[in-house]
């Protein structure tokens, strides 16, 4: 224990592939961390409450816990189902719910939204978009994920956000690439996903010449999405993370897409120094998921 009087939480970032747990606070950071790969339900339960209970008996009691997760998940607190998981191909995920096996184990509130509304509120309150009430997160990475806060607020309605399966216009160059979406083919995802990027060209961008059209064919498609945000959301901040990210040459790339597309329309926008200022890449010390879930324990206090 610690003499630290401030409340203690717990942060969940539930991704398809790994576990990334916290206790700690959003402000202060994280005092303790713990992965664990992403396997049969149960085990990997298990595994993040002895985290949980060690962190608690090391550090104080926490006062909430909250999770940031893979999605399809029910987030309607109305519903039995509140805070399962729903349709993943993952074996044995659809139907778990962490929130509740969470809260039944350690005995406090349990606040659940996605991953990227968790990183859109972190990057929202402390990061790259910090002191701007509408943001937008989008992740492009293993998968495409967007969330949304407006009014400072993570948004979800009749189920939430799913735009990493927006439909875009293919590229002309991009040749005969069906696109790797299970569901849609040549959607957001399916075209420029990293998987997708490697499926059309055998390589990653690290991997390929930095004159490769693959990197002129992704900003096409992160403009188009970035234009469409820009249409329907009216962010004054749009942050893009996820491995994809990672090529420093894209982001450049990505404005001027996103000018282009919007062709002078959404006239706020017309001037490239504020694409340059409000389209940009994380800002949080640790990993906005995991920042944002401590924010949905916080909100789950009260
Ligand atoms: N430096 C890099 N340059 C280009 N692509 C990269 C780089 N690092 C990772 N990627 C690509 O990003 C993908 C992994 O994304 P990320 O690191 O965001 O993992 P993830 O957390 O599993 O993704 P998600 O957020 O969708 O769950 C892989 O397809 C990989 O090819
Ligand atoms: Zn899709």
């Amino acid at each position: 224990m610690t003499s630290d009087t401030s409340p203690l939480y717990g942060a969940i970032e539930a991704g398809g592939t790994k576990m990334v747990c916290g206790v700690g606070a959003a402000r202060t950071g994280s005092r303790a961390t713990f992965r664990t790969d992403t396997r049969a339900p149960e085990a990997t339960v298990a595994a993040m409450i002895a985290f949980f209970r060690e962190a608690q008996g090391r550090h104080g009691p926490l006062a909430a816990v909250g999770i940031g997760t893979f999605g399809p998940v029910d987030l309607d607190p109305a519903s039995p189902d509140y805070g399962a998981i729903t349709t993943t191909p993952k074996p044995g995920w659809p139907g778990t719910n962490m929130r509740r096996m969470l809260a039944e184990a350690l005995g406090v509130p349990v606040a659940i939204d996605t991953d990227v509304n968790a990183a859109a509120l972190a990057e929202a309150r402390l990061g790259a978009a910090k002191g701007r009430n509408s943001v937008v997160y989008a992740t492009i990475g293993t998968g495409v994920g967007i969330g949304i806060v407006v009014g400072g607020r993570a948004i979800t309605g009749y189920g939430h956000p799913e735009g990493g399966h927006l439909l875009v216009r293919r590229h002309a160059d991009h040749g005969d690439f069906a696109g790797i979406c299970p569901y849609h083919g040549d959607c957001l995802e399916g075209l420029a996903s990293g998987p997708a990027i490697k499926a059309a060209w055998g390589a990653s961008l690290a991997e390929l010449p930095e004159d490769h059209p693959a990197f002129a064919i992704e900003a096409d498609y992160l403009g188009q999405m970035c234009a469409s945000l820009i249409l329907t959301v009216a962010p004054e901040h749009i942050v893009l993370g996820g491995g994809v990210m990672n090529q420093e040459r894209l982001l450049p790339m990505i404005r001027a897409e996103t000018l282009r597309r919007l062709a002078g329309y959404a006239a706020l926008w017309s001037d490239p120094a504020v694409a340059d200022a409000r389209i940009t890449l994380p800002g949080c010390t640790e990993p906005p998921g995991l920042l944002g879930a401590y924010l949905l324990a916080e909100q789950a206090r009260g």
